[in-house]
């Protein structure tokens, strides 16, 4: 039989939200159990910056530091303060009644407040190059995060190339004329679904060219990125692209599967949460980071976001005076 633990806070989830969450929840004494899940959606204890090399944007390290760094000392302090970490991934919830009911393969913890802080998969395109390992150019030229990456040496005053067509292709296209010399929006289709004054915003920049009704095929290189293949998906003709950096902007997928019918999901799937703060449809159940955001989607936004939800949770626990050892 599973095992059966209480808690005053289960945290799921193992990014920046995450992670601050179980800092703050277990700095107030209130003994957090976190999931950090198991290879959950493809991805490593630790969250998607676990699958980036450099972050140079996160204050504090004015040098930069490996993503998987930074979030091996995220869970280091996690752990310093009490926090403890069962590497499992949440298969089933039960908000129904409280205690809430969160369940792994393994155990069954029944919590006073939950946070939710699972995350967000950014959509890659598979083609020959995409990859990851010594025959694609995933992070040596391909990236899903033009906010993130676009400053890199690697991409200033070079050609640049986005794919996608909704607003945030507009917004990822935008954002890199200022560090590439030339950025190509590549798009299967005649029309952009952005919204039209994103679409007007990237169409009126000089530095921006449509490729229309085209597919990335291939990517080549040497060390890094250096062309692409790209096929016209109407005739069928296939040129060659110079460019030194390919985004995808084709849209994120929130870990949200295992939440189906326990709370209210947007329509994307996102976790719906009530404007300035935490709080979700079910009252004692906090979301934070990027589950929750599909605007700035940034380690020190989530990082903030897990910050509230554990401040939300403590206070929504002195409300229900759980804090005199109700569930020790
Ligand atoms: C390639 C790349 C590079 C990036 N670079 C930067 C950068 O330089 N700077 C920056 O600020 N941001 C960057 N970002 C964005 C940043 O990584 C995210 O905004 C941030 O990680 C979101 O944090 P989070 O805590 O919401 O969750 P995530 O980082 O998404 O982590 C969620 C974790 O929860 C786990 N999980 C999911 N489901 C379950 C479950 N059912 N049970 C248990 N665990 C589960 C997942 O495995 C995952 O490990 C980058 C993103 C990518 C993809």
């Amino acid at each position: 039989m599973a095992d059966i633990q209480k808690t005053k806070v289960c945290i799921i989830g193992s990014g920046p939200a995450a992670h601050t969450a179980a800092i703050y929840a277990a700095r107030a004494e209130l003994k957090p159990i976190l999931f950090e899940g198991w290879m959950a959606n493809d991805i490593a204890p630790g969250g998607q910056l676990t699958t980036t090399s450099e972050v140079e944007n996160f204050p504090g390290f004015p040098e930069g530091l490996a993503g998987g760094e930074l979030m091996d000392r995220c869970r280091a302090q996690s752990v310093r303060f009490g926090t403890q970490i069962f590497t499992e991934t949440v298969s089933n919830v039960d908000f129904s009644a409280s205690p809430f009911k969160v369940m792994s393969d393994e155990r069954t913890v029944l919590a006073d407040t939950v946070i939710i802080a699972t995350g967000a998969v950014a959509k890659r395109l598979e083609f020959p190059g995409s990859g990851d390992g010594a025959n694609g150019y995933w992070n040596r030229g391909i990236s899903a995060c033009a906010v993130c990456d676009g400053a890199a040496p690697i991409f200033r005053n070079k050609p640049l190339a986005v794919i996608g067509g909704g607003d945030s292709a507009m917004e990822e296209a935008t954002f890199l004329t200022k560090y590439g010399s030339k950025v190509y929006i590549i798009h299967r289709r005649d029309e952009f679904r952005a919204s039209k004054i994103m679409r007007n915003r990237a169409l009126s920049n000089p530095k921006i060219e449509v490729i229309w009704n085209s597919a990335v095929v291939e990517a080549y290189g040497e060390k890094s990125l250096g062309g692409l293949k790209v096929e016209n998906v109407v005739t069928g003709e296939v040129s060659d692209l110079e460019v030194s950096g390919l985004f995808f902007a084709i849209g994120h997928e929130p870990a949200t599967k295992f939440l189906d019918g326990q709370l209210q999901l947007d329509a994307e799937r996102y976790v719906a949460t009530v404007p300035g703060t935490t709080k979700t449809s079910i009252r004692g159940v906090f979301a934070a980071g990027d589950v929750q955001d599909k605007k700035y989607r940034q380690a020190i936004t989530a990082a903030g976001s897990g910050c509230m939800a554990a401040l939300d949770a403590e206070h929504y626990l002195q409300e229900l005076g759980a804090q005199e050892g109700k569930s020790d």
